[in-house]
């Protein structure tokens, strides 16, 4: 278990962009170390804001708490060496190659760790790092020259280098092929089993309620649920949230699975009709 270990608290939080308030004091149980926590929610629901203000990338009133150290009151060095984040897409333009770049985040946070890793013993590191998300062989690629769905596993190496203590991946499977949608989870529930509070966005809702213990739905920049996931995700939510006719069942795996039958319109239910501002085909 990870000493660090501690649960990660959001309470009374609000988070924006000049003259766009987007997140509006939300509070969320206390997610404990230990766990993994899917945050789902509609385009713009403010998901992506909420990751980055608790990660310290946006400005953010309130309290974001992770054991006794808070955002507000730690520097920025100590906050970021303990919450590792993943952006939804690497930076455009890096000249980095792969593994210079894993060493690079790694080598950020130790003047604050109070141990100094060799430069061989940060690219061993690295190296494994990579290794482990199976993307070892990209290690002598530059950034610029890997896919989409390259660039994604090595901005999760990056984020997962440091071994912070809590960790918040945006979107981490979107440019994933399903090999890789599935190793990245492992990862994150892997990572979790050490001790580490992970916080995964994710779309695709079937998916959150196999991986997360605990899904946070986001709309309009506020709570609209929290709970395990097999009594969050209902079809009434789904309605309100989504605005889809939609039915959740179990599989014969017992997994979640979600069939939309239609979009909600004008208050009609199931007809799964375009919306009327459309011509018809
Ligand atoms: N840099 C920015 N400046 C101003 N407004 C922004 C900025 N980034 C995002 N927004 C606005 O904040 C709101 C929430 O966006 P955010 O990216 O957090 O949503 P999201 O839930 O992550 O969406 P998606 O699922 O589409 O990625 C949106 O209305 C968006 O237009």
């Amino acid at each position: 278990m990870n000493p660090e270990a501690a649960a990660f608290t959001i309470t009374g939080v609000s988070i924006g962009y000049p003259g766009r308030p987007v997140i509006d004091q939300l509070s969320l149980s206390p997610l404990p170390p230990a766990s993994v926590t899917t945050l789902v929610g509609p385009n713009a629901a403010g998901k992506s804001t909420l990751l980055r203000g608790v990660a310290g990338l946006l400005p953010a009133r309130g309290v974001v708490r992770l054991g006794d150290l808070t955002l507000s009151g730690a520097t920025r060095g100590a906050w970021t060496r303990r919450v590792g984040f993943m952006p939804q897409t690497l930076p455009a333009g890096a000249r980095l190659l792969a593994l210079e770049s894993v060493v690079a985040a790694l080598a950020a946070s130790q003047p604050d760790e109070g141990l100094s890793l060799s430069q061989s013993a940060m690219r061993a590191r690295a190296m494994a790092t990579l290794e482990r998300l199976g993307v070892g062989g990209l290690a002598l690629e530059p950034l610029d020259a890997l896919s989409g769905g390259q660039r994604q596993l090595i901005a999760l190496a990056q984020a997962i280098v440091r071994r912070p203590a809590a960790l918040l991946l945006d979107e981490p499977t979107s440019a994933l092929d399903l090999r890789h949608q599935e190793q990245v989870m492992r990862v994150a529930r892997d990572l979790a089993t050490t001790g580490m509070m992970v916080i995964v966005v994710l779309h695709d809702l079937a998916m959150a309620a196999r991986w997360g213990s605990h899904m946070v739905v986001l709309s309009q920049g506020r709570l609209a649920a929290e709970g395990p996931p097999d009594q969050v995700l209902t079809s009434a939510l789904l309605a309100r949230v989504y605005g889809v006719d939609a039915r959740v069942e179990r599989c014969s795996a017992g997994r979640l699975q979600i069939m939309v039958d239609g979009v909600i319109d004008h208050g009609s239910s199931r007809s799964g009709a375009p919306p009327p501002s459309l011509p018809p085909p």
